[in-house]
């Protein structure tokens, strides 16, 4: 049997070719801050239209979500995941080439459509090709793609924008993209089946889903207390890392601690080597024990103490800031455990939709928490700047770390009381549940 031939192998090379397409996904996405320069450079922007050029994307991103994931049930991850690629490769080579704000604004816009449409895609492909016992940890290692793309989006990213210019970088990642696209296409098939292969051990053919399923599915999944309790906590647990590690973290050691920029940002750096490290690591663990609530519980409890330490000390020492910053990442891998257990808690063919509701919250997360931080910051303006960073007074930031740190606790709480409900049930999940 060749690579392509033994299912067990093939799916890895398929989830190679759709995993490319997200570290792109996550390329893209943080990209403004190494090209914000350039781009008030080519477009004139100010800096509220290069932070909306920022935030549409996520905006974006989150709207898509949902829909993406009732057409991921019925159509299948191999075309929504393939056409999601060429739509974001598009969009960057649009971007790469645009020469108008406004242009720049709608093939951003693009990027982050098309983008929307692959994550959800990758976690139908996984429910589609892995054992149940697997699902955690693929989504951990897909995860973690995300980990390594918020590094290359850093120095990586700085150093070939500065050897090759900001328009043939993205260009190129817009060309990378298509030929991934293209390889979804070829290799990403629904199912074993579907790309006429033998089944693997214990992953049953999954059917596809009617119109009237979907419909049931997403009624029963806006009324479930458990689809809401899961969806808090990950707009609270997946939004504060976006927001520490993709805004807020670096201002508050320019201002608070006087480092410069290069040095601050070395800190967020640690948190993105962390969500590398602990998605899988969390996914793989939960696999293991076969526990996943009360690995969520645990971890968001960590995360909630390790993040409330910044607002209890206000400037608590370097290296704990350190600690604290790759807690917050490495403990996202307990976070993404969410996504497993609203899979586990629905019928397979509502796998797309149920892991779509809960991702959606996390990125309405991602929106919301920076800009409800930045309202509160506004509150304790000095009315300096430092290295162009507006400055905010210690305790203002007290304020906003605290915010993010109630944020987790109140995550936390809503795993007790899945837990607490999930013990009341029993294992009522109509799928196997790995957790009673
Ligand atoms: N690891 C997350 C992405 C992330 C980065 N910072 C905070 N969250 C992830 O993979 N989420 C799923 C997605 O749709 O990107």
């Amino acid at each position: 049997m060749t690579v392509l031939s033994d299912p067990a192998k093939r799916r890895w090379v398929a989830w190679g070719a759709l995993a490319t397409v997200f570290l792109l996904v996550n390329l893209h996405r943080l990209s403004t801050a190494v090209l914000s320069e350039r781009l008030t450079a080519a477009f004139g922007t100010s800096a509220s239209q290069l932070g909306t050029l920022h935030a549409a994307f996520f905006l974006i991103y989150a709207v898509v979500q949902i829909p993406v994931g009732v057409l991921v049930d019925r159509i299948g991850p191999r075309r929504i995941g393939s056409i999601g690629g060429i739509v974001l490769s598009v969009g960057a080579i649009a971007f790469a080439l645009s020469e108008s704000y406004v242009v720049a604004f709608a093939a951003r816009a693009l990027i982050g459509f098309g983008s929307g449409a692959i994550f959800v895609s990758i976690l139908r492909f996984c429910a589609n090709w892995y054992r149940a016992d697997e699902f955690a940890t693929m989504t951990g290692l897909t995860a973690g793609v995300a980990g390594l793309g918020a590094i290359l989006a850093t120095t990586p990213l700085a150093v070939a924008v500065d050897a090759a210019g900001w328009r043939p970088t993205v260009l190129s990642l817009g060309v990378v993209g298509l030929l991934a696209a293209v390889a979804v296409a070829a290799l990403a098939h629904d199912s074993p089946a579907a790309a006429d292969l033998e089944p693997i051990a214990g992953v049953p053919e999954r059917a596809t889903t009617s119109l009237a399923e979907t419909r049931e599915h997403l009624r029963t999944l806006l009324r479930d207390g458990d689809q809401w309790l899961l969806s808090i906590a990950f707009f609270a647990g997946n939004g504060t890392v976006l927001t520490l590690i993709g805004l807020w973290g670096v201002p508050y050691l320019v201002v608070v601690y006087g480092l410069d920029v290069t040095t601050a940002s070395y800190f967020t750096l640690l948190g993105s080597i962390g969500m590398l490290v602990g998605s899988p690591a969390v996914g793989w663990l939960s696999d293991r024990l076969e526990r996943r609530l009360a690995l969520l519980s645990a971890g968001l409890a960590i995360f909630a103490v390790a993040l409330a330490v910044i607002p209890a000390f206000g400037r608590p020492p370097l290296p704990v800031v350190a600690g604290v910053y790759f807690v917050c990442g490495f403990l996202l891998g307990a976070v993404m455990l969410s996504l497993s257990v609203i899979k586990e808690r629905y019928p397979a063919s509502a796998s797309g939709v149920a892991t779509a509701t809960v991702n959606a919250a996390g990125f309405v997360g991602g929106t919301v928490l920076p800009t409800v931080l930045g309202m509160a910051l506004d509150a304790y303006r000095t009315g300096d700047t430092v290295e162009g960073t507006v400055v905010y007074t210690q305790f203002g930031y007290r304020v906003a770390f605290g915010i993010l740190a109630v944020g987790v606790g109140v995550a936390f709480l809503c795993s007790l009381a899945l837990l607490a409900r999930t013990g009341r049930r029993g294992t009522e999940a109509p799928e196997r549940s790995l957790e009673g």
